[in-house]
């Protein structure tokens, strides 16, 4: 059998490559399976699977969620993986914490491991030691929170000093839905975006707006990075542009 399954769960207080299969236990499993090769980190069969269940996959990557505390780090993960908004009182990320889903991208299952982080600058120095195994990340402000914007240039400087230096980044403006309490209008971060050369899109976890997009254009990056395919080019962006809904529409 050349698929893993995906496994579940939380490490609060794990090191970085003890729960990631991008890191430490990708390696382990490679060696001692016949037929996966480990590739920078990255699982690959190196036969079809024959399975069809979404709990099995061909590549895994480790994604990141970094940005202030509040902006909805949490809301955006729980809306992408259980299809459901947080409603109600704030409850603050203590440490770390991940969930995984499996995607099918192009015919291939594409894990992706998904780690939430505390936005609280008390945490930051947990956080940082996780940067150096994320394949991608998920860069988010808060559209009603102009500190939570005006932030970001801290968080690139954060990410070039601490992630992989071919790490896929994207910035997500969240609470798109909150139209009375925006402070920070969408141009200003398409601007933003450009100016760092970063992909944008404002999500909402409320709405769903973009939500599954944001997670299904970085996991297609991954993939065609990971399969090698020079000739076919994938342009983040571009699919974003192509795929990405108004901030007046509601995509669950
Ligand atoms: N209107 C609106 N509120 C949101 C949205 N996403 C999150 N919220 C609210 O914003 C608050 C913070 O959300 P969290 O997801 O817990 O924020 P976080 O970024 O994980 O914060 P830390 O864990 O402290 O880093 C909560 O009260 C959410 O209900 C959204 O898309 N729209
Ligand atoms: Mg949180």
């Amino acid at each position: 059998m050349s698929r893993k399954k995906a496994a579940r769960g939380k490490a609060a207080s794990s090191s970085p490559s003890a729960g990631s299969p991008a890191g430490k236990g990708a390696g382990k499993a490679a060696r001692s399976s016949p037929g996966i090769v480990p590739m920078n980190g990255v699982v690959h069969p190196s036969r079809p699977s024959i399975s069809n269940s979404s709990e099995f996959y061909d590549v895994a990557f480790k994604v990141m969620l970094v940005g202030d505390s509040g902006v909805g780090k949490t809301c955006l993960l729980v809306r992408f993986k259980d299809g459901a908004f947080l409603a109600g009182s704030f409850i603050s990320t203590v440490g770390i914490d991940f969930r995984n889903k499996v995607l099918d991208i192009d015919g291939v299952k594409v894990k992706l491991q998904i780690w939430d982080t505390a936005g609280q600058e008390r945490f930051r120095s947990v956080t940082h030691a996780y940067y150096r195994d994320a394949h991608a990340l998920l860069l988010l402000y808060d559209v009603t929170n102009k500190t939570s914007f005006d932030n970001i240039q801290a968080w690139l400087t954060e990410i070039h000093e601490y992630a992989q230096q071919d790490v896929v980044l994207m910035l997500l403006g969240n609470k798109a839905d909150a139209t009375h309490d925006r402070v920070v209008r969408r141009e200003d971060g398409e601007r933003l975006a450009k100016e760092f050369g970063v992909p944008f899109m404002e999500t909402s976890a409320r709405s769903g707006l973009n939500v599954e997009l944001a997670f299904t254009a970085v996991a297609k990056e991954l993939k065609h990075r990971s399969t090698k395919e020079p000739s076919e080019k994938f342009q983040l962006q571009e699919y974003v542009n192509k795929e990405m809904k108004g901030a007046g529409c509601c995509r669950a």
